[in-house]
């Protein structure tokens, strides 16, 4: 398959959430590309109404190039928790609701991460804690070509949550291979072997 290369220059980043524009800020260093994000732009966040990550993905990207008319990259990942069927996997952010905290409108991720638990904790001490961390990216032109590609990290959930660094599930995660959690490795390394880092790694060898 043959994919379109993109020019240096400017690049929206399709997301809202802070965590992930760190770290696809990071992941886009070395590039040649000036990234901006979509809630710098003052963009708005459409509603995600695919039921795939690849569906989300694209809805988000082809809404910041449109409104933006530069080229734009979203991502849309979620975690799939084997004994729970995959769940919550798209509705990863949906399982957190929003609250306020310190008159800022935000998700409670320890209440998501406690209602993971919960459900596990359901189907007795042996439960299968595996799980997985997916990342669809989707880059989309303004003249409505797009291009998809997904990455995986795979893990087990830990709890209680550990850790400080990351954002939202990463307290409870603890990549294969490993002792610690997201949240308790240095942001470099969850790049080395993180979910993003995976579809980034994809991406660069597509479209750059
Ligand atoms: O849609 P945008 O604006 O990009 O931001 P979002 O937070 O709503 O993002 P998603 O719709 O893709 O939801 C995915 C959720 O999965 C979680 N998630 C994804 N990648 C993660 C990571 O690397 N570490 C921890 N949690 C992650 C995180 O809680 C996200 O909010
Ligand atoms: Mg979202």
């Amino acid at each position: 398959m043959t994919h379109r290369k993109l020019a240096p220059g400017r690049l929206v980043i399709a997301s809202h959430n802070a965590g992930k524009v760190r770290e696809i800020r990071a992941l886009l260093a070395s590039f040649g590309i000036d990234p901006v994000s979509a809630g710098d732009l003052g963009l708005p966040e459409p509603e995600e109404t695919g039921t795939t990550f690849r569906d989300n993905a694209l809805v988000k990207a082809h809404a910041s190039t449109a409104a933006s008319g530069l080229p734009a990259l979203a991502d849309d990942s979620g975690l799939e928790v084997a004994a729970l069927g995959g769940r919550p996997g798209v509705y990863t952010a949906d399982w957190a609701e929003r609250q306020w905290f310190e008159g800022e409108k935000g998700r409670d991720w320890y209440m998501a991460m406690g209602k993971v638990e919960g459900l596990l904790a359901e189907q007795g001490p042996d439960v299968d804690r595996s799980a997985a961390f997916v990342c669809t990216l989707a880059l989309a032109w303004p003249d409505g070509h797009a291009e998809v590609f997904e990455g995986r990290a795979a893990g087990s959930l830990t709890w209680p949550p550990r850790g400080t660094l990351g954002f939202g599930y990463d307290p409870v995660f603890i990549p294969a291979g490993k002792s610690l959690t997201y949240a308790e490795i240095d942001p470099a390394e969850k790049h080395a072997i993180s979910h993003r880092a995976d579809a980034f790694a994809k991406l660069v060898a597509g479209v750059f």
